[in-house]
């Protein structure tokens, strides 16, 4: 079997996406790329948490660099009016060569809509695009908040992948925080599948015992 690209998305920044992407680096022995990271004036960046993430495993996770990284810690789109000579396209990215030896993490920046280039397109632009021509199986994860208010931004973000045709894609949610099991059982009944319940106060070996086997959910 070709190791699969497994794209992790966000409903919102700031909600766990670095977390999952080093949890499952570790369960799945993946390799992880960010494509685009903002921010690097007053953060050393998402490649740098997971190279360091200390969780107790065996796995050294190749990490590819970025694409573009930009200062200002904005959307993409935004960072580049303080760099003017960027222009990100979407014809810049590819998959890292190589990156096919082991399953691949690839990180977004913020949400789904996050706007990534000066034309307006957006972070699911990107994954159109890194969808296409894929030798490999190409997987959307959407990492969302277990409390109130990820109903509405989680049912949000998974519409807007169905509309734009990554249906086929969409491998389901890991939702992170404190354990909510009405939120879940809303997710179910609206027939998102829950690939896995963590919690970014866990340590990241911990954790990782909750997800669940690549290969099963692959099938
Ligand atoms: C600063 C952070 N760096 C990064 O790579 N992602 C964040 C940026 C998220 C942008 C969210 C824009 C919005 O949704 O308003």
């Amino acid at each position: 079997m070709q190791h699969p690209i497994i794209f992790v998305t966000g409903t919102d920044t700031d909600v766990g996406k670095t977390f999952v992407s080093t949890l499952l680096v570790h369960k799945w022995e993946a390799n992880y790329w960010k494509p685009v990271q903002t921010g690097i004036e007053s953060d050393e960046g998402d490649s740098a948490t997971v190279s360091k993430a200390e969780c107790g495993l065996p796995w050294k996770p190749e990490i590819y660099a970025p694409r573009y990284e930009l200062l200002k810690p904005l959307s993409p789109y935004k960072a580049m009016d303080y760099e003017p000579e960027v222009d990100i396209r979407l014809s810049d990215f590819e998959i890292p060569k190589g990156s096919d030896s082991a399953p691949l993490i690839v990180e977004g920046a913020g949400g789904v809509f996050v706007p990534l280039t000066r034309n307006l397109e957006t972070m699911t632009d990107l994954m159109k695009k890194l969808a296409e021509k894929q030798n490999r199986p190409f997987k959307i994860i959407v990492v969302a908040r277990s409390g109130l208010g990820t109903l509405n931004h989680t049912l949000l973000t998974i519409s807007h992948l169905q509309s734009v045709g990554l249906s086929e894609h969409i491998m389901g949610v890991i939702v992170n925080g404190e354990k909510n099991a009405e939120n879940v059982q809303v997710f179910k009944d609206y027939g998102l599948t829950i690939l896995a319940e963590v919690d970014k106060s866990e340590s990241a070996a911990a954790a990782t015992r909750f997800i669940p086997p690549l290969c099963q959910l692959l099938k």
